[in-house]
C-alpha cells in the first residue's frame, strides 16, 4: 500500500448515550483510539453493552453524543461524510435489497461507482464466498448464512479502505466462518483495509491485532499481554 492513500479514523474522548422520554442509557464515555488502514481490531463484550453503537459512530454512520470522530487522509483532515464511500459495512441484519438478486445486490456498490465490469466482479466475489450457484436468488430465497455471505461480498467488492463488520460469522457453520474470516483478514493484510469486527467469538477476536472490550459499563483497550494471558487461560481450561 502506498503512503499516499493512507487514511486514519481517530476517536477523541468519544461518548455515546441515548435519552428517550422513558430511558437514559449511557454506553461509554471518554474513549480515545485510532483505526488505521492495514490494521485489524476486535470489539468484544456482553450483549447490549454498546458494541454495535461504537461501530456505527466509528464508521461515521452515527454521531457521538460527546467528543469527536476525525477522518484524515495522509495527514489531511477530511469531512466525516467522506468515510461513507470508503467503507464496506456488514450489518447484523444484512440490509440486502429484497427486490435484487444476489448478483445485483453485490454489483450495486460497483455500479454506483460507475464500474463497467460490475456484474463480472460481483460474480467473482460470490464465487469467493461460496455462492456461485445462487446468483439469481433473491434474499428471501436464501438461508440466513447465505444472506450473510452476500452481504459480505457486497461489503468487500469495491476494495474499501475500511471494513466494519457486526458479527460477520454469526450465522455460519465453522467451515464457512473460517473461510469468511480468512477473506476479511486477506483484505486487511494484502489490500491494506482497516478491519473492525464486532464479535462474540474468542477465536475470531484473537486473530486481530488490537482489541477493545466492553466490561462493566466501560470500554477499554486490552493490552497484548492481557490477550496472551487470556489465550493461555483458555487453553489450559480446555485441556484441563
Ligand atoms: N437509538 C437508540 N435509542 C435508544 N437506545 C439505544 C439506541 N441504540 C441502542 N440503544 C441501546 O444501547 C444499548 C447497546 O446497544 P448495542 O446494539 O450497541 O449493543 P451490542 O453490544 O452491540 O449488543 P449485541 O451483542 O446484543 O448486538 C442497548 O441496550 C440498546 O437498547
Amino acid at each position: 500500500m502506498s503512503s499516499h492513500s493512507h487514511s486514519l479514523i481517530e476517536l477523541h474522548q468519544v461518548g455515546q448515550s441515548f435519552v428517550t422520554h422513558q430511558h437514559s442509557v449511557s454506553l461509554f464515555a471518554d474513549l480515545t483510539f485510532s483505526i488505521e488502514q492495514g490494521h485489524s481490531y476486535a470489539i468484544t463484550g456482553p450483549s447490549g453493552s454498546g458494541k454495535s453503537s461504537l461501530l456505527m459512530l466509528a464508521s461515521g454512520l452515527e454521531q457521538p453524543t460527546a467528543g469527536e470522530v476525525v477522518y484524515s487522509n495522509q495527514g489531511h483532515i477530511q469531512p466525516i461524510s467522506h468515510i461513507r464511500s470508503e467503507i464496506g459495512f456488514i450489518f447484523q441484519q444484512f440490509h440486502l435489497l429484497p427486490e435484487f438478486d444476489a448478483l445485483n445486490n453485490v454489483a450495486l456498490p460497483l455500479k454506483l461507482r460507475g464500474h463497467k465490469q460490475a456484474l463480472a466482479i460481483a460474480k467473482e466475489w460470490l464465487d469467493k464466498v461460496g455462492l456461485g450457484h445462487r446468483l439469481k436468488h433473491k434474499p428471501a430465497e436464501l438461508s440466513g448464512g447465505e444472506q450473510q455471505r452476500v452481504a459480505i461480498a457486497r461489503a468487500l467488492v469495491f476494495n474499501p479502505k475500511f471494513i466494519f463488520a457486526d458479527e460477520p460469522t454469526g450465522n455460519l457453520d465453522a467451515n464457512s466462518a473460517g473461510e469468511i474470516a480468512d477473506l476479511l483478514f486477506e483484505c486487511c493484510r494484502d489490500k491494506g483495509a482497516g478491519l473492525v469486527l464486532v464479535t462474540h467469538s474468542d477465536s475470531l477476536a484473537q486473530q486481530t491485532q488490537h482489541q477493545l472490550r466492553f466490561n462493566a459499563g466501560k470500554c477499554e483497550r486490552v493490552s497484548a499481554q492481557q490477550r496472551a494471558e487470556h489465550t493461555v487461560e483458555r487453553g489450559s481450561k480446555r485441556y484441563a
